[in-house]
């Protein structure tokens, strides 16, 4: 596949090209490399890795050199919409805002499935995972993360009844990352038991062979309880079951990670719960990986709590050995997540790493007093779980007797803890003992294999396998010819080709656009209120997807979402020009040798200088350093006052900045102070140059201005503005 360009999009159709042919690049599981006291910027960061070629840094940055650090532990994005090709585009842009780790859910009741899904069928709450879909992402990722310079591991789920099959495939296709836990079929799919730990050997098999990172399937039972701290003693057990299991089958330790969820959300008192829980799990398995997740199971439909939950799920991994940082959509509370809210989940991520780097260098977890004793009690909780299981009989027996998921905090009980029965379940009776000449497909196997001579490849008795020999992997494109991506892309690519462009959350056109509408009323009413006039605004199907009471008689906000069906053409709209600036050099030039005065102030009662300052002040790259000789007049100054000093300096150049914006006050102190200038006979003599935050050129021209200048703007920006235009304005 061509590189990328950052300035083009993705091509899917190139993506879909030749993939009968396609070969992943590398097959296992990529972490960052720490750089110890990297330098970056003003800065001097204790827990970063190597920056990237190509990223969006967090907004904030702006003020601080743009500069982009990356943490050092891998940072995971979790997508699912049922639309593989619409999904793509989101990797990058996820990849380009920190995330190198794509974690594809599949779609719903996969694990079901018997067999590998082929071709591209469009999935339900997750994308059918299969040979094709994963060729196409992998390519796709191949090209992303020569574009970021990073690599990105693609992630997926070893589950279910067809978890061998798939385990070949993802070593055939390069997967790097996969979820394995027999506990998950047992518990969650009703998956047989026997079966579910037999395929598990094998899959575990093939994954260690292909370098695939295992995560395990602990997070489930946070998601599943119905008081999640209770189940904490579960957690540490469910860890080990599969831990053990895995070393026994002959995976490396380095492989094996360990879903950790914080349990809680606020208003309990989160960090007193769960920070114990992830200090003892470090301490029982060290030596593992660490996978932290963050909390899904508290997640309601609000964003702004979601995200603070997020927060403080990230600052425990701030304060443990933590090697994955998965991260959470704030909107999984409400819907399949969406693109934009894949980003706002990475950044939750990247902005608290970056903001607690270096933070356990300054504070330690305190030795005594409650953090050690509750990780002592749920260390001991966990051992007599296990004791328990042991007494009950084994795991298969401890199942059949509900020992799981109970809502009891063990060794406390309810009794409502998943029953399964050994001899049940999917796919029961499916064991067949092997023939003492079993001979295993593929090279990865887990047990006897008649292939297996001792000095060469096993499959070298037979000529190859598809592990060893991608050339006899047999390629199976679209079986469906509705349901497949070529069909699904016809019109979006059609459209995209006649230049319209439509809104999207997640799949390509889909239209779908929120509106955040606060109601003055009851919340019934509001809510009535907030539908009828979102379906003014032309919203099909509008729907309130989050609702936040202010006061049960005063208000309440609403996030409603709805369909926009309305496409723009491109090529009509009207851009705004984006002026080049002057070289430093051609501006001083020209204003060095002229005895330029500007008069800069903060107007009206307003108390930001921020802005303004960096605009001016030589320290910040302001305008100063060309040789203009600038009066700053400070903040609340008075529009009178500003002309005042027009007059007492014979400046040329007024410099107003408006950032509060509350009643339009800041068009208001534009349109006085052109009018204020005309009335004194000063309009024509000096330029009028509005700046702030809401500011845009048209609106500040639009009040009598002669330039706005928003968000970000650099002095040099200023400046040229100033020397185009000066000789406009008599002397
Ligand atoms: C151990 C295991 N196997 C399979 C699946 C998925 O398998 P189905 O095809 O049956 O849905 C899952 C699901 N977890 C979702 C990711 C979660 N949000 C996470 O943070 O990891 C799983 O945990």
């Amino acid at each position: 596949m061509k590189s990328l360009v950052p300035e083009k999009k993705i091509d899917i159709q190139e993506v879909l090209e030749d993939l009968d042919k396609y070969r992943p690049k590398r097959k296992g599981w990529s972490w960052r490399r720490h750089i110890e006291n990297q330098e970056i910027g003003p800065f001097v960061f204790k827990e970063t890795s190597q920056n990237l070629k190509n990223s969006v840094p967090l907004p904030s940055a702006r003020h601080l050199g743009n500069i982009d650090p990356q943490c050092d532990v891998v940072i995971t994005t979790e997508i699912a919409s049922g639309r593989f090709e619409d999904d793509i585009r989101r990797m990058r842009m996820a990849a380009w805002h920190g995330a190198d780790h794509i974690m594809v859910i599949r779609t719903v009741g996969q694990s079901h499935f018997d067999g590998l899904i082929e071709g591209t069928p469009e999935g339900v709450g997750g994308i059918p995972i299969t040979r094709k879909q994963l060729r196409a992402t992998r390519k796709a990722l191949d090209a992303i993360e020569e574009e970021v310079g990073r690599p990105i591991n693609f992630h997926s789920y070893v589950s279910g009844v067809a978890g061998p099959e798939i385990a070949v495939m993802f070593a055939e296709e390069g997967v790097n990352g996969a979820h394995q836990d027999p506990q998950y079929n047992v518990l969650y799919r009703n998956i047989n038991m026997h079966r579910s730990f037999v395929d598990a050997a094998e899959a575990k098999t093939i994954m260690a062979g292909a370098g695939i990172l295992q995560i395990d399937g602990a997070h489930n039972a946070n998601a599943t309880a119905k008081e999640a701290w209770k189940v904490m003693p579960e957690l540490f057990v469910q860890h080990a079951v599969n831990a053990a299991f895995s070393l026994a089958v002959g995976m490396p330790r380095e492989f094996i990670a360990l879903s950790t969820v914080p349990p809680t959300a606020p208003p309990a008192p989160k960090m007193r719960l769960d920070l114990p829980y992830a200090v003892a799990l470090r301490e029982i398995f060290k030596g593992f990986k660490f996978r932290a997740q963050q909390n899904t199971r508290y997640m309601e439909a609000d964003m702004a709590e979601a995200t603070i939950t997020h927060v403080l799920d990230t600052l425990i991994t701030s304060m443990t050995p933590t090697d994955i940082q998965s991260t959470i959509t704030p909107d999984e509370g409400r819907n399949v997540p969406w693109h934009y809210n894949n980003i706002l989940g990475v950044n939750t991520g990247r902005q608290t790493l970056m903001g607690t780097d270096g933070l356990m260098e300054m504070v330690e977890l305190k030795r005594e007093g409650s953090l050690p004793e509750k990780v002592r009690e749920l260390k001991e909780r966990a051992v007599l779980f296990l004791e328990e299981i042991l007494e009950a009989g084994g795991y298969f027996a401890a199942v059949e007797e509900g020992h799981f998921v109970d809502s009891g905090c063990f060794p406390e009980r309810k009794g409502d803890g998943i029953v399964r029965d050994p001899h049940g379940g999917v796919a029961a009776d499916s064991i067949i003992k092997r023939e003492p000449d079993y001979g295993a497909p593929v090279c990865c196997h887990f047990g006897d294999n008649v292939y297996a001579p001792k000095d060469e490849k096993p499959c070298g008795s037979y000529g190859g396998c598809t592990l060893c020999d991608p050339s006899k992997i047999q390629y199976i494109d679209e079986l469906d010819p509705m349901d497949n991506v070529h069909k699904r892309l016809e019109k979006p690519l059609e459209e995209k080709a006649a230049g319209w462009v439509r809104p999207e959350v997640e799949w390509s056109g889909d239209g779908i656009v929120c509106v955040t509408l606060f109601i003055p009323e009851e919340p019934e009413v509001a809510e009535a209120a907030a539908l009828k006039m979102a379906e003014k605004m032309g919203l099909l199907n509008p729907e309130v997807i989050s609702r936040r009471l202010m006061h049960p008689a005063e208000g309440s906000l609403f996030e409603v979402k709805g369909r926009l069906d309305y496409a723009v053409k491109r090529d009509e709209l009207v851009l705004q020009k984006k002026e080049e600036s002057l070289p430093d050099k051609e501006i001083e030039a020209y204003v060095r040798p002229r005895d330029i005065h500007v008069v800069g102030a903060t107007v009206g009662q307003d108390e930001h200088s921020v802005g303004l300052r960096e605009i001016l002040d030589i320290k910040h790259g302001g305008i100063e350093r060309y040789g203009f000789q600038c009066h700053y007049l400070g903040t609340s100054v008075s529009l009178s006052r500003v002309l005042d000093a027009v007059e007492e300096t014979g400046a040329r150049i007024v410099l107003i900045s408006t950032i509060v914006t509350h009643n339009d006050i800041h068009k208001t102190n534009m349109k006085k102070l052109h009018d204020l200038a005309v009335e004194r006979g000063l309009r024509n003599k000096v330029l009028l140059i509005a700046g702030g935050t809401q500011v845009t050129d048209e609106m500040a021209r639009a009040c009598g201005m002669d330039a706005g200048f928003g968000r970000g703007a650099k002095g040099r920006q200023v400046a040229t503005f100033i020397v185009r235009n000066l000789s406009g304005v008599s002397p």
